[in-house]
């Protein structure tokens, strides 16, 4: 027997939706799945009237999904917000050329100014020269550092008042369990704010960050979304990779556990900066490029002039656990 949605009690079920486990018809889907993102928005007051925001759009689900629904909202809720697309090309053949190729029809689908920066034009380096030179493993550190500064890069020339990426709840949970394990604590404090960089010239917001990774790929499913779903070619970050599994078999036992582990650390009290027990780095300018940096050197300069020196594969050796990836 087909069960009667359970939100409008008139409609057949018609999925089950991973958060809670209950029983809805595609439209309260629908319905519930941007209520709880607008809700995410107002209650952290991710935006303010008037704003200019960069959407990171790297043309996956996530992002895809973010782009839709903050379009959406905008309007239905008249926020007032300039959007924008933002693309980071890092020069990947095969992967994010064709992602970048559903960016491209999304930008005219969803009528949004679309900007695309790439690591070539920035940095001097592909992605694809970069591993020729310091092979697979551990690439994404080049890659992660690389991106965080290209998309602020981006956004400034956007003249984007913040950032908005597609970070879900499940690369959030993950994340607080890799800070956990590091013991590193300035981003353990960070990584669960729906808006890090407040009081900064370019705050990053995350809007899904309550929103469970399989929801988003249902939601791209039933609206038919454009998106491009292939993993990068360089080999996802492994140590990463063990804390999505773990994270993966706490869900598969507890639906709940994903959003209960960001509960959890959002309870975590960290020493206040200043603190002679914890150290928290200094924020200063990079001598060089000027973008934000704890050391003389930013560390996109710091890799790049490993890279033209010759020395990025002992760099890249001592560095994994120090240079975060995309967060
Ligand atoms: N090349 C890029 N250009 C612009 N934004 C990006 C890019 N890569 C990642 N981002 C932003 O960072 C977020 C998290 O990126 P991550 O690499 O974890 O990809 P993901 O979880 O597969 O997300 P998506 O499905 O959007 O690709 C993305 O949702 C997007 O907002």
């Amino acid at each position: 027997m087909v069960r009667a949605c359970s939100s409008c009690k008139v409609d057949k079920a018609a999925v089950k939706r991973p958060k809670t486990g209950k029983a809805v018809c595609k439209k309260c889907f629908f319905g519930l799945f941007e209520d709880e993102v607008h809700q995410t928005i107002i209650s952290n007051k991710l935006f303010s009237k008037g704003e200019r925001v960069a959407i990171g759009a790297s043309g996956g689900k996530d992002s895809t999904v973010l782009a839709y629904v903050l379009s959406l909202l905008n309007r239905r809720h008249s926020y007032g917000l300039d959007l924008f697309l933002l693309s980071v090309d890092e020069g990947i053949s095969g992967y994010r050329d064709d992602s970048l190729a559903a960016v491209q029809r999304n930008k005219v689908e969803y009528g949004l100014p679309l900007l695309v920066v790439d690591y070539k034009r920035l940095y001097g380096w592909t992605m694809d020269q970069i591993v020729q030179v310091i092979g697979r493993k551990s690439n994404c550190t080049f890659c992660g550092v690389f991106r965080r500064q290209a998309l602020d890069r981006g956004a400034t020339l956007l003249k984007a008042d913040k950032v908005a990426t597609g970070h879900n709840a499940d690369d959030i949970a993950e994340t607080i369990f890799l800070n956990f394990l590091r013991g590193d604590f300035p981003r353990l404090s960070r990584c669960v704010d729906a808006v890090t960089g407040r009081g900064s010239e370019l705050p990053r917001v995350k809007p899904f960050k309550y929103t469970y990774e399989k929801e988003i790929v249902m939601y791209a499913y039933f609206k038919q979304l454009d998106y491009f779903a292939t993993e990068c070619v360089y080999s996802p970050n492994a140590y990463r990779g063990h804390a999505r599994q773990f994270l993966k078999d706490l869900e598969a036992k507890r639906p709940s556990a994903i959003v209960d582990v960001i509960h959890a650390a959002e309870q975590f009290r960290f020493p206040e900066p200043g603190n002679p027990d914890v150290a928290m780095p200094v924020q200063r300018k990079c001598e060089r490029c000027s973008y934000i940096s704890s050391q003389r050197l930013c560390k996109a300069c710091i890799l790049t002039d490993s890279l033209n020196n010759g020395t990025a594969a002992q760099v890249n050796r001592f560095s994994t656990n120090k240079f975060s990836s995309n967060e």
